[in-house]
């Protein structure tokens, strides 16, 4: 069971709430300045992944306080408890095991008694076996032809987590183009099924559950196009497969079991990319690279389980976003990834974190009395820059940032990748230091600027600095470094979870929309005023089918 404990009645939190006092009114400038050996302190390498996050408004003693907060929260006992299998999930009464996915070691995972590694790895042959025939033409489509295009349909994390694996690892791509469509606007997969054909087409409809409403309305509209386009319904088996746990729904649908690749209950949705639901991944990068995926966030789970919290890496940038979170009231993290190909990083962890700790409700069903999880939100560098980093550098809000960078590039030209790191290295350093006065004033004198524009431009070019943030540079994105800090990410995002004492696995919050939809649908489907809702809502229906 996980531990529970208010982790604002803890010593170490009064001793935190003391020390920020201290803190807060000191200048990154100056922590520097003081300590010449910031960087070793407070800087890990991990594999070819390097943390730096002295560029933090913390001194040792914020971090020992931090830990000691994580050891009062027996961060220990949850860690242990999340790996063992043991029923964590508790609103669902589930375990929580996506580490026993890419548990290359090969050791048991028992859940209830059973280990479950045997059938983990029997899908992952599955996977293996099905993509080498499908990447290597060997599996036909009803004319005879080779597959060219995979659909992935599926929506939150049986969509944004594919996305952006295949994304984040185009350089490793196979023959095959795989797309995604997740929207039930229908546009979506309108456009998507534009340029495609049926015979050389593979559908994946990707559903936990197999009842999400959009996924559902997706995956019957492809099938119509599929036998509108010449397919028939014996074919169905050559070009429709399901990754889900609900074999029952998967059979309604039509889809042969044989097609079927399972997952299971303890592996939840936005957690899912490891499982069968990786397998748009496999198709589009093979089936090694979604092994060295897997490796890699293996050893991302060990260091997390095994390292002390001084150095572990999930631990560290999760004591961090509590420090901002709960003491300097920051409302929201930024992800910035200097890397084009992670430009669906930041939307990912929007799902695994705010959906994960978006919370206000506490392990024992009481509201909280603190904040929790932060707005997640970011772009990939250096676009982000020419758009919201004017905020970010002189806004009135704290907004700590990740920043993310490979040194190596998968496209050298040019001068490119080093133009980029030259931004990646200068954006933190500018939030951290700012620009003084004197500085501004020496910039305008050397220019030649007249003494009256001085007096009235100086405070707009004034950076007061003193903003966060940790940078995460990389050798290079690969299939095993990007396993790693996605599972450092997810493991950020438990330890919060586990220090704010709320339920980061299950999603009732998303509930209420979805039933209020099912209410709402049967009135859209006839022309009679409504007048069973709010005044809003009625009357934007009743526009509604004025319009339609
Ligand atoms: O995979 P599915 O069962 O179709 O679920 C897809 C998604 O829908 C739900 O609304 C949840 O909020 C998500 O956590 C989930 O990933």
């Amino acid at each position: 069971m996980l531990p529970n404990v208010d982790f604002t009645n803890t010593d170490a939190y009064n001793y935190l709430s003391n020390h920020y006092i201290n803190i807060a009114p000191k200048h990154l400038r100056d922590l520097f300045a003081y300590d010449p050996h910031r960087f070793e302190k407070f800087s890990i390498l991990f594999e070819d992944i390097l943390l730096d996050y002295s560029k933090n408004r913390i001194d040792e003693q914020t971090i020992a306080l931090l830990i000691q907060l994580a050891r009062e929260c027996q961060l220990d006992q949850a860690i242990a408890a999340m790996f063992n299998g043991e029923p964590i999930n508790q609103t669902e009464g589930r375990a929580v095991l996506h580490t026993a996915l890419r548990n290359v070691s090969g050791t048991p995972v028992l859940v209830d008694g059973k280990d479950v590694m045997p059938e983990v790895n029997a899908v992952l042959e599955h996977m293996k076996t099905f993509s080498e025939a499908v990447i290597s033409g060997a599996w036909k489509g009803y004319n005879g032809k080779e597959i060219t295009d995979v659909v992935n349909i599926g929506i939150g994390g049986s969509d944004l987590g594919p996305v952006m694996v295949t994304e984040a690892l185009k350089p490793y791509k196979t023959r095959l183009n795989v797309h995604f469509v997740s929207n039930v606007d229908g546009t979506h997969l309108v456009e998507t099924l534009r340029e495609l054909k049926a015979d050389t087409t593979l559908f994946l409809i990707a559903s936990k559950t197999f009842t999400t409403q959009e996924t559902m309305a997706n995956a019957h509209s492809a099938r119509d196009w599929f036998l509108e386009q010449g397919g028939r319904e014996a074919d169905i088996a050559k070009h429709f497969v399901a990754l889900s746990t609900n074999t029952k729904a998967v059979e309604a649908f039509g889809i042969d079991t044989q097609n079927m690749f399972a997952f299971w209950d303890w592996v939840g949705g936005r957690y899912s990319l490891w499982s069968a639901i990786g397998l748009s991944i496999v198709l589009s990068i093979g089936f090694d690279h979604f092994s060295e995926l897997l490796a890699g966030a293996h050893a991302a789970d060990k260091h997390f389980k095994d390292t002390p919290f001084e150095e572990n890496i999930p631990v560290i940038m999760a004591v961090l976003g509590i420090w901002y979170n709960n003491f300097f009231d920051a409302e929201s993290h930024a992800i910035l990834p200097y890397d084009q190909y992670l430009h669906r990083f930041a939307a990912y962890f929007q799902q695994g974190d705010m959906e994960s700790n978006g919370k206000y409700v506490d392990r024992n069903g009481h509201p909280v009395e603190y904040q929790t999880g932060p707005i997640i939100w970011g772009e990939p560098g250096t676009n982000g820059q020419h758009a919201f980093y004017q905020l970010i550098h002189q806004g009135t809000k704290m907004i700590p940032c990740d920043f993310i960078a490979p040194a190596q590039t998968h496209n050298p030209i040019g001068e490119h990748h080093t133009l980029l790191l030259s931004n990646f290295f200068a954006q933190t350093e500018a939030l951290m230091n700012g620009k003084s006065e004197d500085e501004v004033e020496m910039e305008f004198i050397k220019a030649g600027q007249d003494t009256e524009q001085i007096a009235f431009l100086t405070p707009f070019k004034v950076f007061e600095g003193n903003r966060p943030s940790n940078s995460f540079l990389l050798k290079k994105i690969t299939p095993r470094s990007l396993g790693t800090l996605i599972a450092f990410y997810e493991h950020k995002i438990f330890t919060q979870g586990i220090i704010w004492n709320i339920f980061s696995f299950d999603q009732w919050g998303v509930e209420l929309g979805k039933q209020l939809a099912g209410k709402i649908l049967p009135e859209l489907k006839n022309d009679q005023e409504i007048q069973t809702h709010d005044s809003s809502t009625n009357g934007l229906i009743n526009q509604y089918k004025v319009w339609r």
